[in-house]
Order: C-alpha cells, then structure tokens, then sequence
C-alpha cells in the first residue's frame, strides 16, 4: 500500500471492550503506527458500557496487540495514546463527558478537531449514537468528522432506509464510512486492475467470450456463539447482501472514466440497478438455501446449526445461499453469475472463477480428451494471487494437448504480507478516501434484490433443512442449480469435489 502521512485524528470507537475492537482495529491501527502511516498527534478514545479505567483499558489493548502483532517494541509507546471513557450510549448526559474529554485529548495531542467516530457496535445503536454526537456538540470542531458504521446496516430496505435517514440528519453522505471489509482486501481491490489494466482481459470481459462466472466464498467454522444475530440475519443477509453483490459488482461495472470514487461507486450501482429481480415463486429457480446438520469434520463430531445457543430447534434460516444472478445489460445479458456462500462447509476460500466461452472449432478435440475451457482464477483468500488455465500441446506427444497453469501468487511475488482488510480501510477513512465504503445507493440496491429473496424464503418453510453435511460443499440442489445450465461449480479447494 502506498502510504503517506496522515493528518491528526482523534479516533472514538463506540463498542471498544467488544470483539472486533479486540482482534481487529487495535491491531490494525497499530500496524498503520508502526508503518508511520498514522500522524504521530493522533489519540485513540475507546467507548463501552464496562466500567473500566484508563489503565485498564490501556491493558486490554496492549493484551490485543500482543496477541496479534510481531513487532512488540512499540506497544507501550502506542498505548500512550489510548484513552477510555465508560459510557452506556443511551444515556443523554454521558456524551458531554465524552465531549470534554475528546476536546481535552484534541488540546494535548494537537489534533486540529478531525475525529473519526467508529461505531463498532450492534447496529439498534447508531441513529442514537450519531443524534448524540450533533447534538451534544462533539461534531462541531474545526477539522473534518468522519462516522464508520459496522454492518448489518439494516435487516431490510425499510429498516436499512429509515436508519440512514437518521444518520443523515447529522453527517452528510461525503462523511458516512459504511464498512464492507472484503473491499479492503487485496484481491477484491486487485478485481478492477486486473480488468482494467490488461489489454487481454477487457475486450474478452462480456458476454461474446464469457461464459459464466462464480464466486464461492466458503467457511469452515459454524455460527459459533452468534445464533442470536445470525438466527434474524441468515447467509443472504450476512454475506449476499454486501460481500457477494459487490463481488458481482466490481466484475461486471463498465470502466469507469476515471479511477474517482464517484465514477466508481457509479458504474457498480449501473449494475446492481440492471441485476434481474427474482421474486416469487421463481426465487426456487434461481436461489437455493441450506442449513448444515450435525456431523463430523476431520473425524470430530460437530452439532448442527439448529443445536447452536440462541438458536430454533425448528429454525428455518439458512447457512448456505447459492443463486444464479443475471445482469440485464448489453455487456452481461446471457452469463450468469453464480455465487454461492455458507458456513461449516469444506474449505475456507474465497475465488472468483471466470470461465470462457469454447473456442469455435477444436482442432485438438479427439475422442477421448475433450479441451478444457480457459479460466482466470481470481484467488481472494487464504491465498491471494491469479491463475490462468490454458490448454498446451502435450510434451512429444503429436497433437494431444494438456492443461497448464500460469500462476502469480501475490505473497511469494511481492514479498509482503498483504495489509489486513481493516488496516487498508482505516488508512482510507483517515485519508479521506472512501472509494472502497459503499454509498448509501448500492445499498439501496442491493436489499431491494435481496429482500424479494428473503420475503419468499420466510413466507416458505424449507422441509429439507437440515440439508447438507458439515464438512461438505452445501446442499444437492447448489449442484443441480449449474447443472441445469450445462455447467459445474470449478474446485475452490482440495476438498471441494465433496459434496
Ligand atoms: N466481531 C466481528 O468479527 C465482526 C463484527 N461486526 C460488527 O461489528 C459490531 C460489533 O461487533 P462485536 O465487536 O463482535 O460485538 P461485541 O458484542 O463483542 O461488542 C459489543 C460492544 O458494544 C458495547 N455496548 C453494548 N451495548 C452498549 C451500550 N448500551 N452502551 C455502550 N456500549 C455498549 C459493548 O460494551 P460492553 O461489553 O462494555 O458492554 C461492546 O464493547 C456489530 O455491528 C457486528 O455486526 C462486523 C463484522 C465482523
Ligand atoms: O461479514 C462477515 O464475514 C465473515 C467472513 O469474512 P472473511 O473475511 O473471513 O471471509 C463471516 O464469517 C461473518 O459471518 C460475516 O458477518
């Protein structure tokens, strides 16, 4: 990443004794320090409902970063500039407290008034967080304010509407930061250049040379000890509804005319208005839902979702999401767009596979081998690199030919480990860049595509969940959904021909 010196900044995190606090922001602001990527005038104001002192917020800090971080020697040094205020949001009179001590660490620290307030909290919370924070004056500074809002944002469009009506009324759309973190990561953000920076890619990018694309995004753990947010939330919500649909955005947008992020932000929302609505009845065509059962992974028994705490024995909410999405545009019209997501399933991966068109006439075929089709494969995590499958002449062998590999994987090449995703996407927020935070209209868009898929799959109990075992590549029908059109799912892992 390219680096430069960042302003000063007060950074207020809202939920700081939680989770994501813990394993991520901590560590990736103190990456952004060691890199001197974050000014040295910056302070670090935690908030949450423990009553905690300064010092023992300081040790929980340093207990994330020792945990998380190679390089320990700047630590202390680092924790110098961590504060904590003890404060339950829905009390009116604690934020002028809070707004003493933010303008008294603005004073030490020369901070110039720019404040980010992330609100890494549980989302019933931000409209009355950022209410709070206009009207009890802690925006009114002389430098910029930025607010970084966790996902969900919203369960619906209704509900995903009203909050950002209300968080509108005290920070306008230039200042609002709506995290997705697969956009912080390297190979989603690696997902434009590849398109637009080779000249073998983008006039084959349409629907004369390609076939289908499918992105997989599988998981191994189960839904752990979040069955109460996942149990109202599901696969579609939790990763379709942001993850994959900006996945299939950044594949399909057309070039933007510059690399601005307006332009960007504009050519994905062209996509996701021109996505085909699926509703009804049809939603069965083109979506197909799963829910793990109880099993064994590695030889170790594991429960089914429907055993997890907070969790319906009868629960109807689906682990695993598999959909066709078609885009009606004269580029895309034809190719679908296969997706598919899930917990407690074989590998963790994430890829991205583009399978191109046969070539008109194969002078090679014979009757045993037929050639494979190209494929660029986009590797998103753990590893993060390109493939490219080709077909060659087989070695000393007439005509015959084989497929081979060009590979580049992005670690061996580049010699660095690749900045966690929350690391990259706090350094834009402090630089003001907010080309990979997603603007209220592609959020617009995308519960409106998802919403007539959730309204049928609650209107509809799905008798066959349990439907896929743990350990495996999801339900039958996630097969059948691509079969159906004459293709497969490509392998994302060792293990994926397990169904
Ligand atoms: N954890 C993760 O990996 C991810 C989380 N997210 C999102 O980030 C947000 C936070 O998640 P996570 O950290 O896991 O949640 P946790 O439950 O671990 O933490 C919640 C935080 O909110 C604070 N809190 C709760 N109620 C109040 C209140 N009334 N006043 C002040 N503080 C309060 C808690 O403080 P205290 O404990 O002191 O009461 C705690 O700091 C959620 O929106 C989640 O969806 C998104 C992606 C991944
Ligand atoms: O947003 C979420 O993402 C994670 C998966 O993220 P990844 O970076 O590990 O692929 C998922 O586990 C979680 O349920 C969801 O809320």
């Amino acid at each position: 990443m390219t680096q430069e010196k960042t302003q000063p900044t007060l950074i207020m995190i809202f939920g700081a004794t939680g989770d994501l606090a813990k394993r991520k922001l901590f560590p990736s602001l103190y990456q952004l320090y060691l890199k001197g990527s974050l000014s040295t005038n910056f302070a670090m104001l935690g908030v949450g409902r423990r009553e905690w002192s300064h010092d023992r917020f300081k040790e929980h800090v340093r207990e994330s970063l020792e945990a998380s971080s190679h390089s320990k020697e700047h630590i202390e040094t680092f924790i110098e500039h961590s504060f904590y205020q003890s404060h339950d949001v829905s009390d009116s009179d604690s934020y002028i407290q809070l707004k003493t001590l933010a303008d008294q660490l603005d004073e030490t620290f020369s901070l110039k008034g720019n404040r980010i307030f992330y609100l890494a909290m549980a989302p019933e919370f931000f409209g009355t967080i950022t209410d709070h924070l206009k009207q009890d004056g802690l925006t009114d500074t002389d430098g910029f304010c930025r607010l970084v809002i966790e996902k969900p944002f919203g369960h619906d469009l209704p509900s995903a509407s009203a909050l950002n009506k209300q968080i509108r009324q005290s920070f306008s759309e230039e200042q609002i930061y709506r995290i997705d973190h697969y956009l912080g990561k390297e190979m989603v953000q690696n997902i434009e250049v590849i398109r637009f920076a080779n000249a073998i890619f983008e006039p084959l990018w349409n629907n004369r040379f390609i076939s289908n694309i499918q992105i997989t995004s599988s998981e191994t753990l189960g839904v752990e000890e979040r069955g109460r947010y996942y149990e109202t939330s599901g696969a579609l919500r939790d990763m379709v509804q942001n993850h994959m649909l900006q996945m299939v955005a950044l594949l399909a947008m057309e070039p933007p005319i510059n690399l601005s992020t307006d332009e960007i932000r504009s050519e994905k929302v062209r996509v996701l208005r021109a996505m085909r609505p699926v509703e009804g009845k049809e939603v069965d065509e083109y979506f197909v839902r799963g829910q793990y059962g109880s099993g064994k992974v590695n030889n170790e028994p594991v429960d089914g979702y429907r055993d997890g705490e907070n969790v319906d024995s009868q629960s109807n909410t689906e682990t695993f999401v598999a959909g066709k999405v078609l885009i009606d545009n004269f580029r895309w019209a034809g190719v679908p767009f296969f997706i598919r997501t899930g917990k407690r399933m074989a590998v963790k991966s994430t890829k991205i596979v583009v399978q191109f068109k046969d070539i008109p006439m194969n002078l090679y075929y014979n009757k045993e081998h037929s050639l494979d089709p190209n494929l660029l494969v986009i590797h998103i995590q753990p590893d993060e690199g390109v493939t490219l499958h080709l077909n060659a002449k087989k070695t000393s062998e007439g005509v015959n030919t084989k497929p081979v590999k060009l590979s580049y994987s992005a670690s061996s090449i580049d010699g660095i480990n690749t900045p966690e995703a929350y690391e990259k996407l706090l350094y834009d927020c402090i630089v003001g860049d907010a080309t990979n935070f997603t603007h209220w209209d592609e959020v617009r868009k995308s519960w409106s595509y998802v919403d007539k898929i959730s309204d049928h799959w609650e209107s509809t109990k799905e008798e066959s969940f349990p439907n896929y075992a743990p350990g495996s590549m999801g339900p039958e029908r996630s097969f059948k959904l691509l079969s159906d059109d004459g293709f497969e799912w490509w392998a994302v892992g060792e293990l994926d021909n397990k169904k």
